[in-house]
């Protein structure tokens, strides 16, 4: 790892020299989390995003850990997703089924994606609900200090503006604070309409890990993460602070690039 080191309250930075270390790092990861969680409470919930983290998690379908990872107790969950049907080149869940899903033993009525026959708004609701059923069976558990679910792990991607799920800059859904799942119709990226979970659900998770690569997200990396000064944007990617569980940055070094760390390391 080029480093590795944390952030006073931005949590733990990894930056990886290069994509093989940061896939094999995210695969250890996850893998350890996963073992921990079905430990404590014999069942693992996961939330996976779209686009290039899917591809990045892509070691965990082969040796070891295809074998050594009890898939069976995974439950998976989006953090946000696009309204479109389940078979539609943009639907996120598609994307993890072709990539990962399809590929390890997973318990196909584990697998929670949301309902794609219904609006975004309908299928916000609905997707609340689920969630809502599962924490009362406790296969999600529920957080100490809030009334929202507690994920085990939550991993982010982050888009050039700063978004993460599909929370986008100066966007209202960033300040919902009831739901928890919400919906937009206005994404500046396509597909325009989406469900996402909101900030609450995001900072109540045990682990939530956001996963960067290339240099057209090094300023927002700077922006999420270093102590800039008060005039900068504040993005949606800084308002990730998970309030009791812990925050893990996965960069490779193009995403890195604008980091105080990396620079006064060198
Ligand atoms: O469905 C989506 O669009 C996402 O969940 C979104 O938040 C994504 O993770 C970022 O836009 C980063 O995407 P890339 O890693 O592909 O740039």
């Amino acid at each position: 790892m080029a480093l590795s080191g944390g952030h006073k309250d931005r949590g733990e930075l990894r930056i990886h020299e290069s994509l093989d270390e940061l896939k094999t790092d995210l695969a250890d990861y996850i893998a350890e989390i996963s073992e921990a969680s079905v430990k404590e409470r014999g069942v693992f919930a996961i939330v996976l995003s779209g686009g290039s983290l899917i591809g990045l998690m892509g070691k965990l379908s082969e040796a070891p850990y295809n074998k050594t990872v009890d898939w069976s107790k995974w439950y998976i969950f989006w953090a946000d997703e696009r309204v479109v049907a389940k078979n539609h080149a943009d639907s996120n869940f598609k994307l993890a089924k072709d990539s990962l899903l399809s590929k390890v033993p997973i318990v196909p009525s584990h697998v929670h994606s949301i309902n794609d026959t219904v609006s975004a708004e309908e299928a916000a609701d609905d997707y609340e609900f689920a969630i809502r059923q599962l924490v009362k069976t406790r296969v999600v558990s529920v957080s100490e200090i809030s009334d929202c679910p507690k994920f085990d792990l939550i991993l982010l991607g982050l888009g050039p503006d700063g978004h993460v799920a599909s929370l986008f800059p100066d966007h209202s859904a960033l300040d919902e604070k009831e739901e928890w799942v919400t919906f937009i119709t206005d994404s500046p990226k396509p597909p325009p309409e989406r469900i996402t979970f909101t900030l609450p659900v995001i900072n109540s998770a045990s682990n939530v890990a956001v996963v960067v690569t290339g240099d057209s997200k090094a300023e927002a990396v700077h922006l999420a993460i270093d102590d800039v000064a008060p005039e900068c944007p504040l993005i949606p990617a800084r308002m990730v602070q998970p309030a009791k569980g812990k925050l893990a940055w996965f960069l490779d070094k193009p995403a890195a690039s604008k980091l105080e760390a990396l620079n006064s390391s060198q």
